[in-house]
């Protein structure tokens, strides 16, 4: 926490958009991240709930917060957004940087045991721990440091789900856009999981969301999914309903396919009020 640096802060939806670096043990690098202060944690001198997302494939810890139009609901809501970055940075790794699915961007929040990937690519315990206890300490004045949620996007949905069922407690509310939910067998999922944790499959269904559903034994959560049907990634990736068709007492899934919605940040700025709302409605009961 003593690295933690300021990079920059702007005023908006009578909040602050604020970016960080931070030296990250688990990843061994630096990291950069945003948070969104609302108003309410400002200037009412409240502590606020916590909401996460996790960003897809290519992106940094920026996309979300400057395409998604989400700082006006986190406003509103009163919740206190976090954007972690995608992967490590720079760790100049041999074949880091060769392919847009793979290595920088495409981190797929997990704790990759393969060579030379391992040392660095640790990001299921960069944002579940380091990062968790981070924003819990560093900004312990503004939130409420047992009361977050998770959101995330494509691969990042996927590490939303992952994060979210093999830490129960620790998220209390959870929705998804566009998730990865099967990633054993997609094309995006098999080549990093592939790369990162080599052929063995009880490590690979320890970071797919459709397999550890079915043992989820935390307090009931209820999943927001919102799918659009031009998908570009539907049919190879993403595969919704082998998520949606998993029977477990303790998860209920509102699947909501939108006629004509691709992957991008379009798609996702159309339905993030929603989400927003969903986490409130969960998170805001507590206060
Ligand atoms: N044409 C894109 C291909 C990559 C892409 O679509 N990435 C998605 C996530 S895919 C799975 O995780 C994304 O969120 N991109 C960032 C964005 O701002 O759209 C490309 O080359 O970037």
């Amino acid at each position: 926490m003593d690295s933690l640096k300021e990079l920059s802060k702007s005023r908006s939806f009578d909040g602050n958009v604020i970016r960080y670096s931070h030296e990250s043990k688990e990843l061994g690098c630096e990291m950069k991240f945003h948070i969104y202060v609302p108003p309410a944690a400002l200037t009412q001198q409240k502590k606020v709930p916590v909401l996460w997302f996790l960003a897809g494939i290519t992106s940094t810890d920026e996309n979300f917060i400057i395409k998604s139009g989400a700082i006006r609901y986190a406003s509103k809501e009163g919740l206190l957004l976090v954007c972690p970055d995608t992967s490590p940075r720079g760790c100049k790794i041999a074949g880091e940087d060769d392919s847009w699915d793979f290595g920088t961007g495409a981190g797929f929040y997990l704790d990759a045991t393969q060579e030379p990937w391992s040392k660095n690519y640790r990001m299921y315990s960069y944002v579940s721990k380091e990062l968790f206890q981070l924003v819990n300490s560093a900004f312990a004045n503004w939130v409420q440091t047992d009361n977050h949620g998770m959101m995330g996007h494509s691969m990042g949905g996927c590490g939303a789900l992952n994060l979210t069922f093999k830490n129960p407690g620790q998220y209390k509310s959870l929705s998804v856009f566009a998730p990865i939910c099967d990633p054993s067998n997609g094309k995006l999922g098999a080549k990093c999981f592939k790369g990162y944790l080599g052929d063995n499959q009880d490590l690979w269904n320890q970071y797919n969301p459709s397999h550890l559903a079915k043992s989820y034994q935390g307090e009931k959560l209820d999943i927001l999914i919102d799918q659009g049907t031009a998908d570009e990634f539907l049919n190879t990736d993403l595969f919704p309903e082998t998520l949606t068709k998993v029977q477990n007492p303790n998860l209920s899934f509102t699947l909501r396919y939108h006629e004509g919605y691709p992957h991008n940040y379009f798609f996702i700025s159309t339905f993030v009020e929603d989400h927003f709302n969903h986490h409130s409605s969960k998170l805001n009961k507590f206060c």
